[in-house]
């Protein structure tokens, strides 16, 4: 299709999907990036930087990445005029093209705009937020033994609190809706009725369902030991508490799961491995000291989605940051890589932080391709760099005779130690 402001690379072609959700990745595939607010000017020409050197020392020029910007957030409103933060054909090249990566988009707190990244995860129906939480030998943490962090968060992307049904105080709407809690549904706990705002929060069988199915088979696929389910299903019950119940359904209707003890623990035999792969669930406000006392324990999480956004910044901490910290939003076809932080404004510009989190979001992304030997170029120099201590202020701040590097620095870091 013809694109207003978004120009076709001359080269290159577009990856497909397959019925059975495979990828078919031409050698030089276009894919569309979104800068991002804030920091995104200083790390995304980082980010591509380093995938186009890891993709060129691996492949040797047979492959390389066609880029493509499209736009959202500030930058939009400049290309697209005021007031544009997620131009219809930037959704639009976002499933045409499938696989995508963003920097960070600022959303104001209590007032504007609602979150462009909570919208293009709705629009998109990218319900899996994956995020790996694994520790660099050499990496500055809070932990006495961080490499027994290594955990993988499915946080459910679409539901939830998260996806942003409320009415402010003193509104028309709320005052409806307070009305016909109080007079058609009895409810009586609404303690200060007059100036309250309402949020609503949608968790259903279908949402957790997927999630947990993903989840369960990035475990078998990964071969790993067990999936926890993290749920505040003593206070909410039919949300939460609805998220473990039905976890705990979908283990045993789909992967033959059994109880352990009379359950609800339960376990499976990994079908390929023969492995026991463990199915068990923690309460949230609990899994949030459990992550930092007993981190081995854990493998696998599968979480709603407020829950997923602490507990991900929670445990990028304990393993150096969340500049450190990547990220995928998934689909069943379509996959938009992005970091877990935001757009650090007050870094922005500066070419100051760490470009980490998005570059190894693109690792992530280059495996999504089947590209494995140029992932792993960029986790070797990206370790290598660590390891030489030659690192952004992040992790210099927290380390013993390091060499402080700027953001692009640290990007050129990484490539000599590919
Ligand atoms: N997916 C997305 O696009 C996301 C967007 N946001 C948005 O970003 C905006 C700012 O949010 P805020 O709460 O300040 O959170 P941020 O993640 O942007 O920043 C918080 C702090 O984290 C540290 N940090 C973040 N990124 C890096 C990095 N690359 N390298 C090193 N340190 C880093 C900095 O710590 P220090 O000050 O200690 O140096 C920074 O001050 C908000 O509008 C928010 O909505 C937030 C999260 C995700
Ligand atoms: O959309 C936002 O501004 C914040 C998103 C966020 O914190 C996250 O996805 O981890
Ligand atoms: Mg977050």
């Amino acid at each position: 299709m013809g694109y207003q402001n978004i120009t076709l690379p001359e080269q290159g072609g577009k990856i497909t999907v397959n019925a059975d959700h495979s990828l078919n990745v031409p050698d030089q595939p276009i894919v569309p990036f979104i800068e991002g607010d804030g920091i995104g000017v200083d790390i995304t020409p980082v980010m591509r930087d380093v995938v186009d050197a890891a993709v060129e020392k691996a492949f040797g020029g047979k492959r390389k990445i066609s880029w493509m910007e499209i736009y959202a957030g500030e930058k939009s409103n400049a290309v697209y005029g005021e007031n544009t933060w997620l131009p219809a054909e930037t959704m639009e090249a976002i499933r045409e093209f499938v696989v995508a990566i963003k920097g960070p988009l600022t959303t104001p707190v209590g007032g504007g705009i609602r979150s462009l990244n909570v919208a293009l995860r709705q629009d998109l129906d990218l319900y899996v937020c994956l995020r790996p939480v694994r520790y660099y030998q050499g990496t500055p943490s809070p932990l006495k033994e961080p490499e027994k962090t290594d955990m993988v968060i499915f946080r459910e992307n679409s539901e939830d609190i998260y996806a942003g049904i409320e009415w402010e105080s003193g509104s028309a709407e709320v005052k409806k809706l307070i009305d016909f809690l109080q007079n058609e549904m009895g409810v009586t706990k609404i303690r200060f009725p007059e100036t309250s705002g309402i949020g609503i929060k949608p968790v259903s069988e279908d949402g957790t369902k997927r999630l947990v199915r993903r989840a369960l088979q990035y475990t078998i696929d990964q071969d790993r030991a067990s999936l926890t389910l993290v749920h505040k299903g003593n206070i909410m019950k039919f949300t939460e508490g609805a998220f473990k119940s039905w976890g705990y359904e979908l283990a045993k209707e789909e992967f033959g799961a059994k109880e352990i003890d009379g359950g609800p623990w339960c376990s499976f035999k990994n079908p390929d491995t023969g492995r026991e792969i463990v199915v068990k669930d923690v309460i949230a406000d609990a899994f949030l000291q459990q992550i930092l006392l007993r981190p081995a324990e854990y493998s696998v999480i599968a979480t709603l989605n407020l829950n997923g956004d602490y507990i991900s910044d929670a445990l990028a901490a304990q393993v150096g940051g969340i500049g450190m910290a990547p990220g995928a939003n998934l689909s069943d076809t379509v996959a938009l890589f992005e970091a877990t932080h935001g757009t650090a404004p007050k870094y922005a510009g500066k070419d100051q932080v760490n470009p980490a989190s998005l570059i190894l979001s693109a690792e992530m992304m280059l495996r999504h391709l089947g590209w494995n030997d140029a992932a792993d170029l960029i986790v070797k120099g990206l370790s290598g760099a660590i390891a030489a201590k030659t690192v952004t202020y992040d992790l210099d701040r927290l380390m013993e005779g390091a060499t402080k590097v700027s953001c692009s620095g640290f990007g050129k870091a990484i490539i000599n130690n590919m």
